[in-house]
């Protein structure tokens, strides 16, 4: 059998004196989607951080696409596939819809000063290839008509795509998104629910969530894994978590 994508053992962040995240593990396969759940506090986004080269985890292995990444810095993580979005929006909000997109590249292409400088024919290769990615993924995420309206301007919802249409022309192998469902209505949260099953099924993306909409949860996960006060609390399939009588007193059973 293949090895997976991302395996996490023995996670462990402390903040002075307290312990956010305590021994968490995570196994996430090729083309899955793995939610993280768990009541607000439980150490979730510390996970997200400290995968992502944000935090440098106090404990703990981290191994993505069969390589020990943890304790290096975000941006070779990004490199490495790993691309997430956070809890808030973070859009360069002056800058247009399309200007996001190419941001996002220009980290990732492979390309130089000098050969900017000189409009190298692999520069200009790139800079097309750039475009093109971001006008493919304005489409999916229907936002072409707003092209070029700066991002502050679009409707919450709207700039939530967008975060994830910034994540996609990156072409990450692993897409982790962080409350995707915050803030959105039901309509919204439905579509979303779309997005997040369409980028699975017809790009083969890998996709590790935090989200608190159960609904969303329940409805797309392979597998679900359950932290509480910063410890795993359970791991499962959704119907095994949803019986789960630890999850349905600690987090299930307050909503
Ligand atoms: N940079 C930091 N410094 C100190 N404490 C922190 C830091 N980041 C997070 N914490 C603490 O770690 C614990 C876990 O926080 P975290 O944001 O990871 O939880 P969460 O599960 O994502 O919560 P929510 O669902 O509310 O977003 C909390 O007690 C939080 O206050």
């Amino acid at each position: 059998m293949s090895q997976p994508l991302l395996e996490v053992t023995g996670l462990t962040m402390r903040f002075g004196g307290l312990l956010a995240v305590d021994g968490v593990a995570l196994t996430v396969k090729e083309k899955q989607i793995v939610s993280m759940i768990g009541p607000n506090g439980a150490g979730k986004t510390t996970v997200f951080n400290c995968l992502t080269g944000f935090y440098k985890p106090s404990d703990g292995k981290i191994i993505f696409r069969g390589e020990e990444i943890q304790g290096l810095p975000g941006f070779k993580v990004a490199r490495k596939g790993m691309i997430r979005t956070f809890q808030h929006v973070r859009l360069f909000k002056e800058m247009t819809v399309v200007e996001n997109l190419l941001v996002a590249q220009h980290q990732h292409m492979n390309t130089n000063m000098l050969a900017g400088l000189f409009k190298t024919p692999g520069f200009r290769r790139s800079e097309r290839e750039a475009l093109e990615r971001a006008a493919y993924w304005l489409e999916r995420v229907d936002l072409k008509e707003f092209a070029n309206r700066p991002a502050n301007t679009l409707a919450y919802g709207q700039q939530r795509r967008l975060e994830i249409a910034r994540c996609m022309v990156t072409q990450p192998s692993l897409l982790m998104l962080d409350e995707p469902a915050a803030g959105l209505n039901p309509r919204e949260t439905e579509d979303l629910k779309e997005l997040i099953g369409e980028l699975r099924n017809e790009h083969g993306l890998t996709i590790l969530l935090i989200e608190h909409d159960m609904k969303l949860v329940m409805g797309i996960s392979d597998h679900i894994v359950v932290i509480n006060q910063g410890c795993p609390l359970a791991a499962g399939t959704p119907a095994e978590v949803r019986q789960n009588p630890d999850v349905i007193k600690a987090y299930l059973g307050e909503t």
